[in-house]
């Protein structure tokens, strides 16, 4: 996993206290980083449009069209004029090269967006709008210098934003590059380094973006093992069936070695799945909530309150009844609108889903704040795990997973790993990868792929 940083002033300033790095070298760095990563992947291409805004971001594009000049047809373009005196000593450096400053904007095979970085401090005015919208029309190479411009320090996107297909972001990752908001917008993400190795630049955090190496999946290494030796997962079935069957399907082949569903009615259940109307004796973890529908709270409290590892998703976020389990070490999945409910009735606050998802990493920080032991899955088109007040993200995820039932595998993946022994903060992890992951794999388009498809790419991992 990398870490991600909510802020990267202070890493900047410690560069230049600790290892007396200067602005300028730090500048020289971003720049070059830029410069390497085109001549490298573009040098077949011949134009490239260089848009600059008046603070440090621009002044890093203005270096850029110094290093690029003559190797490429570079047009710098100054939306304002610089303003700090480093963006002014850049500018003056470019005008001694007679680089070419044009005064509008036309289509390039490169565009590098160096409007605004961290210091986007208030919304988009017109003119910026309107650059931004013209850019964004043009059928070129777009990259971004740090983070798209229209974007800012906590991830929001108030009206528009520079649309990437690469974001170039300088000496480590920012958090506002993993909100669901700008995933539209930020294209593959790419670090720089600014003068020293990554990880000298960075210091600790409470945030990682999850890879797919942090996937661990349930390999059977034992050999003298049997069906027990994997687990028992009883899957509770509600008045919704649907739910609780394909939990159940993807927990058994992600390796759980028996599962019972539960269930007063009679289910049509492949023959591996057993069903029963109790909890079994030997059952190592529990799936509920999904499609749950009508229920007799005086059950659900009992086996809530029962010490065998839990997953709990969907109907019971809506029932206070939940609060009285969240002092416990339970896997939690709710989607956005789950999440506000499980918020207002723990008395964390009452926010609707747009408030949520325009600041999603710090509602789940609160939460995590308030209910140390509880893991928290943050559904989303990049999902939030935390516990204990760190927080872990998983960007692999793809519009292909917008269906019924995506999520009810998701529970099944968890449980089943639950049931295999899994600490439940890692089967959240890697059941959230494996998800996502295998949805990836679906290769016949993006729109088709239903439960029983995921569940295959699943068992293919
Ligand atoms: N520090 C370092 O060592 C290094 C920094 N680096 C680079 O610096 C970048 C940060 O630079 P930065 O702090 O100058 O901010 P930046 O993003 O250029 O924007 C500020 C300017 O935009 C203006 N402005 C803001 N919002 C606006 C709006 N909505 N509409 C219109 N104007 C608006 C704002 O105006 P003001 O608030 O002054 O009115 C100000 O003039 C960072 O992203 C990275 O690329 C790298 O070189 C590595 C080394
Ligand atoms: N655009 C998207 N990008 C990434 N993941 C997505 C996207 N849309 C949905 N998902 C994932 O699909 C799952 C949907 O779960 P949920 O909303 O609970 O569905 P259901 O209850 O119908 O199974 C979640 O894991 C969510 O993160
Ligand atoms: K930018």
């Amino acid at each position: 996993m990398q870490k991600l940083f909510d802020e990267v002033n202070s890493l900047d300033k410690r560069c230049y206290e600790k290892f007396f790095l200067s602005e300028d070298l730090l500048m020289e760095h971003a720049a070059s980083s830029m410069a390497l990563y085109i001549s490298e992947n573009y040098l077949h291409l011949n134009s490239i449009l260089i848009v600059c805004g008046s603070g440090n971001n621009g002044a890093d594009g203005i270096t850029l069209a110094r290093l690029l000049h003559t190797k490429f047809n570079v047009k710098l373009f100054l939306a304002s004029s610089p303003k700090s005196p480093i963006s002014e000593l850049q500018l003056k450096r470019v005008e001694a090269l007679g680089l070419e400053i044009v005064d509008a904007l036309s289509p390039a095979d490169i565009i590098v967006d160096c409007l605004f970085g961290t210091g986007l401090n208030k919304p988009l005015n017109e003119d910026s709008i309107n650059i931004i919208n013209t850019l964004n029309s043009y059928d070129s190479i777009k990259i971004a210098c740090d983070i798209p411009s229209g974007i800012n320090n906590i991830g929001q996107v108030e009206s528009i934003a520079f649309e990437a297909d690469i974001t170039i972001t300088m000496g480590a990752l920012k958090t506002s590059l993993f909100t669901d908001l700008a995933k539209d917008y930020v294209g593959e993400i790419i670090v720089a380094n600014l003068g020293v190795q990554r990880n000298l630049y960075e210091v600790e955090s409470n945030k990682y973006l999850l890879e797919a190496s942090d996937m661990k999946l349930p390999f059977r290494n034992k050999k003298n093992a049997h069906k027990g030796t994997y687990g028992h997962l009883n899957v509770i079935v509600g008045s919704k069936r649907g739910a609780g069957i394909i939990a159940s399907k993807a927990a058994f082949g992600f390796g759980t070695g028996l599962l019972s569903v539960i269930s007063k009615e009679d289910l049509d259940l492949p023959y591996h799945i057993m069903q029963t109307d109790t909890i079994s004796e030997n059952c190592t973890a529990i799936a509920m909530g999904m499609g749950l529908g009508k229920y007799d709270k005086e059950e659900i409290r009992k086996l809530l309150n029962t010490d065998i590892p839990k997953i709990i998703d969907a109907d019971l976020f809506y029932d206070e009844l939940i609060c009285e389990f969240l002092d416990k070490e339970i896997v939690l999945t709710p989607h956005p609108k789950e999440f506000c409910s499980l918020l207002k009735l723990c008395k964390i606050t009452d926010i609707d889903v747009i408030e949520l998802q325009n600041n999603r990493f710090k509602y789940v920080e609160e939460f995590s704040k308030k209910y140390p032991k509880i893991v928290l899955l943050l559904k989303g088109a990049n999902v939030i795990i935390s516990q204990n007040e760190k927080l872990y993200v998983n960007t692999f995820g793809s519009a292909v997973l917008s269906k019924g039932g995506s999520g009810d595998v998701l529970s099944g993946l968890i449980g089943s790993l639950l049931a295999q022994k899994y600490k439940p903060l890692d089967a959240a992890i890697s059941a959230s990868l494996a998800h996502t992951l295998a949805a990836r794999k679906y290769s016949k388009n993006n729109y088709s792929m239903i439960p029983s498809d995921l569940v295959e790419e699943i068992r293919r991992l």
